[in-house]
This record gives structure tokens, C-alpha cells and sequence, in this order.
């Protein structure tokens, strides 16, 4: 598992991180969300002990990544894809990374057949699509078969099929009790990999739930049209719902359809359309980071 514990990180007078504690539990994919700048890659390289907090800790399977003893078994993660280079063949690349972290050659191979490249495991890594380096990325990450994944923005860059390649992969490699944490920008795409969203803006953390708690708590709106909108508002209002007027309609919060049905035709006013409302998630993320 990975604990962030109070972690902060300053450059100059900016926090890019700010006192952020949170846990990604094994046997989930945790969804890290936030706008550009938020302050993912920073805590994920401050996780990845690759920069150093200014105060608070990351600890992986309750220690400082420094102090893993099999650090290729215990932790695999890819922060930039594009960065793999070079005249080098897959299968050369991810031997000479083997070969340094102490794992077996025959790996290369079985995570080549993994991520689908091993029909171009010869191939220069020069000529290699973006899509390709991104598989070529998430092989290495696999190599150690580690128990705790950690990747930064993975789906910048894939094609549709390659998108649910990934999120397929990911929810198998957390069914199988691993701890996956992964970073996006985009809300829709990680609804559908995550279990969990933990999101920050500006370095803080404002959310940290599970996928379904948050669509439920942001599917409680009702659209109402009525020619008697203003003393439908009051009875409403006066019923304990907030009700926000919205181009001729009125969207009503803290009241079920079937209640605010009830409360017009007790008070004598008509109903031309009641319809609840499911805000998408998109929605929900630009709300929560107003
Ligand atoms: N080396 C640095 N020196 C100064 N400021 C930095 C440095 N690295 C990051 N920052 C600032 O810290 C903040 C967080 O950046 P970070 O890259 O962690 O955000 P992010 O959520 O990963 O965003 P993105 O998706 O754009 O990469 C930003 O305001 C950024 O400008």
C-alpha cells in the first residue's frame, strides 16, 4: 500500500503541494485526479522518493521507497513514456533494466507478451508510435511484477483500443490484490478505470471517495417546469429544498421528484415537466475544484 502523510512540497513561496494525507489501498485502482498544476506529479515523484518533501513523508509498504529491499519487486511505475529513447530494441531496453534490477531474463519476454508488443520485440524503440512507447513504458513497470503501480498520466496518447487495453489491465492488476495508483486529468476516462478518486486542486486535497459515492451525490438535482413557478418556489423553499431558477425551469435540490410532485398538486400548482437530473461526472469534477 502507499501512505502520503502530510506531504508538502514548496518551491519558493509556491506550495505545489500542500499538507496532503491520503491512503491507495491494495486491491483497488485509485484514480489521482486533478487539473494541470494541481500537484500530481510532484507527490507522485515525491512518493517515488525522486524529489525530496519539504515537510510530511510517503511511505510504500510502510517504508521510504529508499529503504525497499527489492525495490523493482515491491514498486513499478512510469512517470513519462516519451522519455524511453534510442536505437535500442524492446527487448534490449527492457533486458539491460532487467538485468540491473537483479530479475530474471525470462521476464522480458512474458511482460512483452503482456502488454502486446511481442511481435515487435526486435524492433527499434526509435521507431516506436507513442502508443507503442507507452506499452513498451507499462512493460517495465511490470518486469518485477510489483505489488504497488504507480503511473503518470498512462492514457495521454493511446488510441480508443489502446485506452481499454489499459483499463483492462489495470482492473486485473488490482483484482489480483495489487495497488495501483494512477494519475488523469480527465474525470470521464477515470470513472471508468478507478475505484477510488482521490483529487486535489492547487496542491490540497478536496475529494478522496469512491467512484459511485460521488455520481450518487451528484445525481440529486430535479428539473422542474411550471406556469407557476414562483409559488411553486415558495412551497418548495419552504419544504427545506434549494431551488435555483434556470431558464424558465427550476432545478431543485434536497427533494425527491415523486416529494416535489406531491407539494404542487397540494398547492394547486401545475407541472408541465419533473425530470431528476444526472450531472456527469465531468460536471461534478469542475464543481468540486471551483
Ligand atoms: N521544479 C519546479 N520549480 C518550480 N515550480 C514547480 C516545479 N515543479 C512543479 N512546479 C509547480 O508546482 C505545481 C504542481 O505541478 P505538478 O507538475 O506537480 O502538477 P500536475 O498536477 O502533475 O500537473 P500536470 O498534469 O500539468 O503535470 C505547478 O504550479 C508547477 O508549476
Amino acid at each position: 500500500m502507499i501512505q502520503v502523510i502530510e506531504l508538502t512540497k514548496a518551491y519558493g513561496s509556491t506550495r505545489a503541494v500542500s499538507e496532503l494525507t491520503f491512503d491507495v489501498n491494495p486491491g483497488q485502482v485509485t484514480g489521482f485526479l486533478g487539473h494541470n498544476g494541481a500537484g500530481k506529479s510532484t507527490t507522485m515523484r515525491m512518493i517515488l522518493g525522486l524529489h525530496k518533501p519539504t515537510s510530511g513523508k510517503a511511505l510504500i509498504n510502510g517504508v521510504l521507497k529508499r529503504d525497499l529491499r527489492n525495490p523493482m519487486r515491491e514498486v513499478g511505475a512510469m512517470l513519462d513514456a516519451a522519455e524511453v529513447q534510442g536505437g535500442r530494441s524492446a527487448f534490449d531496453h527492457l533486458h539491460a533494466l532487467a538485468y540491473a534490477g537483479g530479475i530474471e531474463r525470462r521476464r522480458v519476454a512474458q511482460v512483452l507478451e503482456q502488454v502486446g508488443l511481442a511481435g515487435a520485440a526486435r524492433k527499434r524503440i526509435s521507431g516506436f508510435s507513442h502508443g507503442m512507447r507507452q506499452r513498451l513504458g507499462i512493460a517495465a513497470v511490470l518486469l518485477g511484477d510489483p505489488g504497488v503501480i504507480i503511473l503518470d498520466e498512462p492514457v495521454n496518447g493511446l488510441d480508443p483500443d489502446g485506452i481499454r487495453w489499459l483499463r483492462k489491465l489495470l482492473r486485473s492488476l488490482a483484482a489480483e490484490g495489487r495497488t495501483v495508483l494512477l494519475s488523469s486529468h480527465l474525470m470521464t476516462e477515470m470513472s471508468l478505470t478507478a475505484d477510488r478518486l482521490v483529487i486535489i486542486e492547487r496542491g490540497r486535497l478536496i475529494e478522496d471517495t469512491t467512484v459511485a459515492e460521488l455520481l450518487a451525490r451528484f445525481r440529486s438535482d430535479v428539473l422542474v417546469r411550471s406556469p407557476h413557478a414562483d409559488r411553486l418556489t415558495q412551497v418548495l423553499q419552504a419544504a427545506g429544498a434549494t431551488v435555483r431558477p434556470a431558464e424558465g425551469e427550476l432545478l431543485v435540490t434536497g427533494l425527491s421528484a415523486s416529494a416535489i410532485g406531491d407539494l404542487a398538486y397540494a398547492n394547486g400548482c401545475a407541472v408541465h415537466e419533473l425530470a431528476p437530473r444526472h450531472a456527469s461526472l465531468e460536471e461534478a469534477f469542475i464543481e468540486i475544484t471551483q
